[in-house]
């Protein structure tokens, strides 16, 4: 039995009623819009990074809210990183709780599609990549990457291919700051185009911060953060998107949320929300 068979998870059935309201519904009825049911969810430090220093795999959330996180990875078609996670953290973003498809349950049922955002293809993954190496246990599904890059390396996408993966190629713009940037509304367009009814998105730095700037677009449904009780100090990876200006130039808030609950979850506490339009 491998490392990674060993890290099962259990999310009680008593503490998953909470989550309802702001999960993707269960019948799989898709929303008016034809984009997927979008969540975005992460855990955050008391001031607001996401790992210690870029590159850098940090844990933040405790063992009850890392349980709540799988339970939602098994509640989506599909679960979304950066490349810049990819990198840092090597993820497995499958789902570890115990009745999943690979942890005693059928088949790959409950498991999510992960899709990784990689304008110009630098993830030069091997075989050895945890994610692969779940597929090749049958614990996960292989990924899919949204790339800007018609030509992206053989050797990974044969790697990918042979795992039940692909690159999805994806138009890029340029704007001041980046010179390969994805629209979010033609990201979530390209997994509704496969098939996709429900994304969770993870992170890291550079995805929620872009996404968040699209937020009064209305692309992201619900919102679920764990709030850990530590502050990571400064260089650390930090969910900060840029500031909105109102029409006499006065700076307001890029994003604000509303109908939110909070729910504490051993030493962190959960919130729920939707983003305020
Ligand atoms: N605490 C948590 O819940 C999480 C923490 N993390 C942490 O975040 C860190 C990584 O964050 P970042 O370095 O900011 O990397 P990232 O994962 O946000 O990836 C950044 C890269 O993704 C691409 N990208 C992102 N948004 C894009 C867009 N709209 N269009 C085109 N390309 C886009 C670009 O190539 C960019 O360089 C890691 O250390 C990881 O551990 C990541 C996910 C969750
Ligand atoms: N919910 C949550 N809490 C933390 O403390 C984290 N560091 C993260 N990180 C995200 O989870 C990914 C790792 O997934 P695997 O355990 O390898 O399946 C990591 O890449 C981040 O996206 N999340």
């Amino acid at each position: 039995m491998s490392e990674i068979s060993r890290d099962v998870l259990f999310f009680p059935e008593s503490q998953r009623p909470f989550l309802e309201p702001h999960l993707p519904p269960l019948d799989g009825e898709s929303k008016s819009s034809n984009l997927p049911f979008t969540t975005l969810t992460f855990a955050t430090s008391l001031d607001s990074s996401l790992a210690i220093a870029p590159g850098v795999r940090t844990t933040l959330s405790g063992p009850q809210s890392k349980a709540m996180t799988h339970y939602l990875r098994s509640r989506h078609d599909a679960i979304l990183i950066g490349v810049g996670t990819a990198l840092a953290d090597n993820p497995g973003l499958n789902c570890r709780l115990k009745g999943v498809g690979g942890y005693g349950g059928q088949d790959l049922r409950g498991q999510p599609r992960p899709i990784i955002i990689d304008p110009t293809a630098r993830w030069e993954f091997t075989e050895q990549a945890k994610i692969l190496a779940l597929v090749r246990e049958g614990r996960g599904r292989a990924p899919y990457i949204i790339t800007g890059n018609p030509s992206p390396p053989a050797k990974q996408k044969q790697i990918l291919e042979e795992h039940g993966g692909k690159y999805i190629t994806l138009n890029t713009t340029s704007t001041e700051t980046e010179a390969h940037r994805f629209d979010w509304t033609a990201i979530l367009g390209s997994l509704t185009n496969e098939g996709f009814r429900s994304v969770m998105i993870e992170g890291g730095g550079a995805v929620i911060n872009t996404l968040l700037e699209q937020s009064s677009q209305g692309l992201v449904d619900s919102v679920i953060l764990t709030i850990a009780p530590t502050w990571l100090g400064q260089g650390a990876v930090v969910v900060s998107p840029k500031r909105r200006f109102d029409a006499g130039g006065n700076a307001i808030p890029a994003s604000r949320l509303r109908d939110v609950k909070w729910y504490p979850f051993g030493e962190d506490v959960v919130l729920c929300g939707k983003i305020k339009l």
